[in-house]
């Protein structure tokens, strides 16, 4: 059986290309043939990973940041032959990574492939878009288009934060209506919706504490009031992981959710920019079979 190797040679500060030779060395013990296949544009990962599944192919190890992780989740998600997926992250929250305890520094990220331990994790699926973080709409998804390259090399996952407080300002809320497994959850104003897939969002690994990888779930988040002097309450409840117990928050869990707004507005699917409202998504249980830290 063959392995894909695939590499976008920007993530990183370029140092993707420093452990391809390493990459290509621990793929051939227990592969026949390593295909190395090089990303040049948006789409690229999603379409050599999409390739990966036609049956020839046992491992697919992807070297990149988030964006590359996704396009290839994109591309092995709901094909019948889908190879074990391992990755090495390159990018500056790879929340992902911390998700499955992949460790950051490439060397030990590429040291799993000698265990081959894997794991079936969960994603989600919105049209036919798939996701393996995180859905949002409202105040952070629109702060998340607004943070350079810059701001993340030099602030890491913080800029988001930053960011984040700065859009918080002069806001007003939006109607939003929320059915979860098909019954009303929730029709209210709110500032801002998550619904994630795993406990890391934007490099906070509390944010969601109680989601597992595999459990099935999307944990959903919405903010609810905005007055400052309630509002500051939500910054340690984020470093504790008590952010589904804070008063200016609701939280539901649910296999799918629908959600429609009185006011235009865009889902943010994974950090980048998705569809309209109203939309609809779901859990695609156990979809993809990840090569993870033993302990895991
Ligand atoms: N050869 C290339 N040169 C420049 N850009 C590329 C190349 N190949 C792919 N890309 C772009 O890189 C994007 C993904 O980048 P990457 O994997 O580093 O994720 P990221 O989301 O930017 O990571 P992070 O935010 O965690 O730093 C792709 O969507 C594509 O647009």
């Amino acid at each position: 059986m063959r392995a894909m190797l695939i590499i976008n040679p920007s993530s990183g500060k370029e140092k993707a290309m420093d452990y391809e030779e390493r990459a290509v060395g621990i793929l051939g013990k227990r592969h026949d043939l390593v295909v190395i296949r090089y990303t040049e544009k948006a789409g690229d990962a999603a379409k050599f990973a999409a390739e990966a599944c036609d049956g020839t192919y046992k491992t697919l190890l992807a070297m990149g940041g988030d964006g590359t992780i996704n396009e290839c989740v994109n591309g092995l998600a709901e094909k019948k032959q889908k190879p074990a997926f391992a990755f090495v992250p390159l990018g500056t929250v790879n929340d992902f990574a911390r998700a499955l305890q992949i460790p950051k520094k490439p060397k030990e990220a590429l040291a799993l492939l000698e265990d081959y331990h894997t794991k079936r994790v969960d994603i989600g699926k919105l049209g036919d878009r798939y996701f393996m973080n995180v859905l949002a709409v409202g105040i952070i998804a629109e702060a998340v288009y607004d943070v350079t390259p810059e701001e993340k090399s030099k602030y890491g996952h913080f800029a988001y934060l930053m960011e984040g407080a700065k859009a918080f300002r002069n806001k007003t809320p939006f109607q939003l209506q929320i059915e979860v497994d098909g019954k009303e959850a929730y029709h209210d104003k709110a500032y801002m919706m998550l619904a994630a897939m795993t406990n890391s969002v934007a490099g906070f690994e509390k944010f969601a504490e109680q989601a597992e990888v595999d459990d099935h779930q999307l944990h959903i988040f919405l903010l609810k009031d905005l007055s400052i002097s309630k509002a500051v309450s939500i910054i340690p409840d984020l470093f504790k992981g008590n952010l589904d117990s804070n008063e200016q928050v609701a939280y539901f869990k649910a296999k799918s959710i629908r959600v429609k707004a009185d006011t235009e507005l865009v889902v943010n699917i994974d950090g980048d920019e998705g569809v309209p409202l109203p939309f609809q998504a779901e859990v695609l249980p156990e979809e993809i079979q990840v090569i993870v830290p033993k302990q895991l």
